[in-house]
């Protein structure tokens, strides 16, 4: 087990969603599996005045881990501390530093010190500013990291301005930006399954795989985070960030080791490689958006989206995005990439399916069975993967239809324990490991990809399909899909998936 050293994290933004909701609990979680070094402690910093204690009490409440044990919560409590800002992020740290400077040695945090930014992204830059001014990026006596949030930017332009600030204080490697896909366990396990084994990695090509989808599905809606989401849209909140990081997983050559910069290396590459779509024509045929509608949902009334609370009533940000794709390399040839994502579906639900071609030469009659080959990557729920391939019917004759094989994470028993996303990364840069965090150059050539498609559908020529809260998003996306295929229907219980399903 790889050690962790003392430390002390600061979380900016500390009176926010984020901190209450994914951070506090999941080191909450680290402290009582025993993860969390000897000496450690952590500071809250926003701008909103709070004591300690009402600090302490307000995270647990809105953590929901009061259930638990009062002896737990009670010394994991004693480590959690918070200092106010005086209503601004952009002043002299000399108090705040004050502060560090005590905890850090009250605490015997060897003067190792985490940054996490958990604000809105426009006071990054400041921050990391500010930090230097005080000398708290200088690693002389102890390391300093600086954890950061999404979203890295809203375009490349953005993007690049917002490396390049944070490098004016920060080296890179000391910055680690967060992407919580990369955090899950199913998402990590698609290097292990393709390179661990000799059985996938001989089909993992132009020569036996058809196609390629990706779907990411949520059934709920913006919920309280329709002003951000407003701004955002479908594509940047999900498909730039966490959607096309599974994209290059999947894509990626084998890297030389576990290294985290060989596997960022080949991230890299596979993302380089992604065909830009600049022609509009291109971009009209080979890009979807929708938007949901007011509906019904098992006999609850749901707002449409531009009802929801801080959103545009004329709003023309997409819930929906489609987008059909080729890599441009050796392996991936004339190979399509189909990647949809949206709120307000029938489930949550992402998956990865890997279709393969169907046998060159057909012998059985019904074989069209074969056809469906599948490799179906669930990263959640019902986390697992499942192969799909024809078998014989009993009987006379050669008669074929669908097996499965399938592996569910939950088979493993108690050793299953899945490390929620914020525990796992938190973890990994407590201990300098920065393998599942995104890397500048790869985080701008997601942008360099995303940004014609915002830029076509920004023109407003784009059409923007509504859809019913709770369908399958708008009947135009079955057109994305070449020849006789359509989305799988993920709501099909994994083991006995009767087949595809076309969209409502
Ligand atoms: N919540 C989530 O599920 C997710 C959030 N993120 C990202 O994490 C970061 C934090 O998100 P979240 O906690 O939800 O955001 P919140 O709006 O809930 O909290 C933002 C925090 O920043 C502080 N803040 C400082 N200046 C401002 C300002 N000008 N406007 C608004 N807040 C300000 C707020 O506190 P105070 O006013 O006291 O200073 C608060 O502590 C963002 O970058 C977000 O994109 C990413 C993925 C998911
Ligand atoms: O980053 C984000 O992710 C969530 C979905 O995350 P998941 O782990 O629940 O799949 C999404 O709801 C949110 O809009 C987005 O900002």
């Amino acid at each position: 087990m790889r050690k962790t050293e003392n430390q002390l994290l600061v979380i900016f933004g500390a009176s926010g969603d984020l901190t209450a909701r994914k951070l506090v609990p999941a080191l909450y979680k680290l402290y009582k599996d025993k993860h969390l070094p000897e000496h450690f402690a952590v500071l809250g910093v926003a701008r909103s005045f709070m004591t300690d204690e009402e600090f302490r009490k307000r995270v647990a409440l809105e953590s929901k881990y009061l259930d638990d044990s009062e002896e737990f919560i009670a010394a994991f409590s004693e480590k959690l501390f918070y200092e106010d800002l005086h209503k601004k992020y952009d002043v002299d740290y000399r108090e705040l530093n004050e502060r560090i400077q005590d905890l850090n040695t009250t605490y015997q945090c060897d003067n190792n010190i985490i940054f996490y930014l958990s604000t809105p992204p426009s006071l990054f830059e400041a921050i990391a500013k500010n930090l230097t001014a005080k000398g708290l990026n200088d690693e002389r006596l102890g390391w300093k990291r600086l954890i950061v949030e999404k979203p890295f930017g809203y375009s490349l332009e953005t993007a690049k301005s917002l490396n390049e600030g944070l490098h004016r204080y920060f080296k890179e490697s000391q910055i680690y930006r967060i992407d919580h896909y990369l955090g899950k366990e199913t998402v990590q396990n698609i290097l292990v399954t393709r390179f661990a084994n000799s059985i996938f990695e001989p089909l993992w090509n132009r020569d036996y795989i058809h196609h390629v989808e990706i779907t990411n599905a949520e059934s709920g809606g913006v919920e309280s985070r329709g002003g951000y989401y407003d701004k955002s849209g479908a594509l940047r909140d999900m498909f730039q960030s966490h959607l096309l990081q599974l994209v290059a997983l999947i894509v990626m050559e084998p890297p030389l080791s576990a290294n985290p910069e060989e596997i960022r290396n080949e991230k890299m590459k596979a993302l380089k490689s992604l065909r830009l779509m600049t022609d509009p024509k291109v971009l009209e045929k080979n890009t979807i958006r929708g938007q949901y509608l007011a509906s019904e949902i098992e006999g609850e009334k749901v707002k449409g989206y531009r009802e929801e609370v801080d959103v545009d009533p004329d709003s023309t940000t997409e819930t929906y995005a489609a987008v059909k794709f080729y890599v441009d390399n050796w392996r991936w040839a004339d190979v399509p990439f189909y990647v949809r994502t949206a709120k307000r579906m029938p489930t949550k639900v992402t998956e990865v399916v890997i279709h393969f071609k169907s046998p060159h030469h057909q012998i059985f009659k019904n074989s069209d069975m074969n056809k469906d080959n599948k490799l179906i990557i669930r990263i959640q729920p019902d986390e697992g993967i499942l192969v799909k391939f024809g078998v014989k019917v009993p009987g006379q004759g050669f008669a074929v239809e669908r097996g499965n094989l399938d592996f569910y994470y939950e088979s493993l028993g108690d050793e299953s324990h899945i490390m929620e996303a914020y525990e796992r990364l938190l973890l990994d840069a407590m201990q300098g490991d920065a393998t599942l965090y995104a890397r500048a150059d790869e985080v701008e050539a997601a942008w360099r990809f995303t940004d014609p498609i915002l830029d076509h559908w920004k023109k407003g020529d784009a059409k923007i399909y509504g859809y019913s809260a709770g369908v399958w998003g708008p009947q135009h996306a079955d057109e994305l899909i070449e020849g006789k295929s359509m989305w799988r229907n993920p709501c099909e219980n994994l083991a006995d998936d009767a087949g595809y399903c076309v969209i409502e």
